[in-house]
């Protein structure tokens, strides 16, 4: 199968060197061709696989360049061995709250404690087979933009990885402690970490220009490297999440909570940068029964406007919430999204994707917002809200959750008393662990808190508060040392990543 570029459909490339390029060159997102269709009869016997066993089949299918038992010890490398708690990287807890059904897919028990470790633990082997099989002999220096759990995954996933070197930029006042102290502690040969003055969107649009800036590409190509993505713009990363979603809908079919062939269920996704619940639609679209895509978001409510108006426009103010890895003003993967519904319509994505540049707005046509009413919910809630809501479940179903996957359980019930749907077993993704958020947690569940306190004092209090245990990573970050404290303006990270190269050159 190849991939198409979003902003030139002529553009056809192999899975290997899309994941190898991880944008591509005019600034487009790789997609595939065509989705891989699965039946029932596939869910059936997906039920009785293990989770690397469902991923082999369905990377396998997008994945036509890569053999088989190079899928399969890419797939082993990442999920098993320790990776994730007892090698089930993916379970799910039930929650009956009042009359729903509701269950929390738990995506943070890899080595950083956020679903990004579901795709950025396997990214790393997809990558070095790619370059392998695009015969490139460069080192590939993945940059990535975080607003906190993306860059603790990569730098995790890729360090030490030969033939790799990773430059994570965050904004400096845009990260939870904990995920700042994760990032600043990275061990690793080939990591580089810096903070930068102004928001994930500045960062997410600096790497951008530095992926399509010639001046910077000629002199990497002139000293051996290529530039390539951890971030979800990479298909190697998107494609990793569509896994879960069909894990999860098989979990569901085994443990005999789906009734009967095709029973539909809704997926909830507090999301920022779009890629996870794109990763829904797309598995949606390749037969899994779904019946309603929620996009949750934080104050940064500017896809819960999109989604409702068909008007994207991200002049309005950012703000610096409890739920970090959301606060996104330019939802990177929609154009993914609209490329698809505009059946592949590369000049009419173009078009908007430059009116949003310069003017930072654009409206879709009424079919493509009837098309999205017909997939989409969309809701935000504030950090008040938010709160509340961790108290609430954590109170009612004494279950712990962080700020993100309050977003979206506070987001589905406003979407059950609007659509009267309380009855459609709903899968809730919950991307991280409460403890990267463990002050805001804290604050929500106890009447103890005390914001004076140290971080790791939040982390032993919520702890003792609750009875649950403090994941292991976050436990030893303590007596970690802090290797990174480089911070830089916006207009200086393409100086910063050449020093990462290793090229002395003023941009
Ligand atoms: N939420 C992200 C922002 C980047 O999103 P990505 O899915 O494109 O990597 C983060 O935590 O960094």
């Amino acid at each position: 199968m190849n991939y198409h570029s979003t902003r030139n459909s002529g553009i056809s490339v192999s899975s290997a060197q899309a994941i190898s390029q991880g944008i591509s060159k005019e600034g487009g997102l790789f997609v595939p061709e065509k989705l891989p269709h699965f039946l029932y009869s596939d869910l059936l016997e997906l039920q009785h696989c293990s989770y690397t066993e469902r991923a082999v089949r369905i990377l396998s299918a997008f994945l036509s360049d890569f053999t088989a038992e190079e899928i399969t010890e890419c797939v082993k490398s990442a999920y098993t061995g320790g990776k994730f708690d007892q090698d089930m990287p993916a379970p799910i807890s039930y929650l009956q709250n009042g009359k729903m059904n509701m269950y929390l897919l738990e995506l943070w028990h890899g080595p950083t404690c956020a679903f990004k470790d579901m795709a950025l633990q396997l990214l790393p082997h997809l990558l070095t087979k790619s370059l392998k099989k695009i015969q490139s002999s460069k080192t590939a220096l993945i940059l990535v933009a975080t607003s906190g759990d993306t860059g603790k995954a990569a730098l995790e996933g890729f360090k030490d990885v030969d033939g790799t070197r990773i430059q994570v930029f965050y904004p400096e006042n845009g990260v939870s402690p904990m995920q700042k102290r994760q990032m600043n502690t990275q061990e690793g040969s080939n990591v580089s970490v810096c903070a930068i003055e102004g928001n994930f969107d500045d960062a997410q649009t600096g790497v951008k220009k530095i992926f399509t800036n010639p001046e910077i590409s000629r002199l990497l190509e002139q000293n051996g490297i290529m530039f390539s993505s951890a971030n979800s713009i990479n298909w190697g990363r998107l494609l990793p999440q569509i896994v879960y979603y069909f894990s999860a809908y098989c979990d569901l079919m085994a443990n005999g909570e789906i009734d009967y062939e095709g029973e539909k269920v809704n997926i909830v996704v507090p999301t920022g940068n779009f890629g996870n619940i794109l990763a829904a639609y797309y598995a949606k679209k390749m037969g899994l029964p779904v019946k309603k895509l929620i996009c949750a978001s934080n104050a940064n409510n500017v896809l819960t406007d999109f989604l409702n108006t068909g008007v994207y426009d991200r002049n309005r103010d950012f703000h610096t919430t409890i739920s970090p890895s959301m606060d996104i003003l330019v939802s990177s993967n929609l154009e993914r999204l609209l490329y698809d519904l505009t059946g592949n319509n590369s000049e009419k994505i173009t078009g908007w994707m430059n009116e949003l540049s310069s003017s930072g707005r654009y409206k879709v046509d009424e079919d493509i917002l009837s098309q999205i009413h017909e997939l989409f919910y969309a809701g935000f809630c504030d950090d008040a809200a938010t709160k509340e809501t961790i108290k609430e479940i954590y109170q009612t179903e004494n279950y712990l959750c962080d700020t993100h996957t309050a977003v979206a359980v506070n987001v589905y019930h406003q979407y059950a008393e609007a659509e009267q749907d309380e009855e459609t077993p709903t899968i809730i993704v919950s991307t991280a662990s409460p403890y990267k958020f463990a002050d805001s947690v804290l604050n929500a569940v106890s009447s103890e808190y005390r914001a004076d306190a140290s971080e790791f004092e939040k982390v032993q209090e919520l702890s003792a508060v609750t009875g649950t245990p403090i994941p292991t990573p976050i436990a030893e970050l303590e007596a970690k040392k802090v290797r990174f404290d480089t911070i830089c303006s916006k207009d200086k990270m393409g100086e910063a990543v050449l020093k990462t190269a290793g090229i002395k050159y003023t941009v």
